[in-house]
């Protein structure tokens, strides 16, 4: 199942630099071990904001739900997950 997710991070202003900074190396390691496994294909960054749009490829709702929940950066960010369907016209 395939979702469509979009991530805006919002990290307090007062929040210590290294804090921040061990969060987001955290958040990095995180993103890029679900990206090899291949259940977070794709990842864009959002030109001018500090928010991403990415592709999740999952088996289930709780699934995402769980990898979500695990994200470091979670408790920072507004979250909204658009499920995907396979479009009509698609050639693949
Ligand atoms: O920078 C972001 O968009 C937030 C988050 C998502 C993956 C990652 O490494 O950081």
């Amino acid at each position: 199942m395939k979702y469509l997710v979009h991530m805006d991070v919002n990290l307090p202003a007062g929040m210590p630099a290294e804090e921040a900074a061990e969060i987001k190396a955290q958040e990095k390691a995180y993103s890029q071990e679900l990206q090899r496994s291949g259940k977070w294909p794709e990842i864009w960054r959002v030109v001018g904001e500090y928010a991403n749009y990415s592709i999740f490829d999952v088996e289930s709702n709780d699934e995402l739900h769980g990898i979500l929940q695990g994200l470091p950066l979670f408790p920072y960010m507004d979250i909204t997950v658009v499920p995907l369907a396979k479009h009509p016209s698609d050639v693949k």
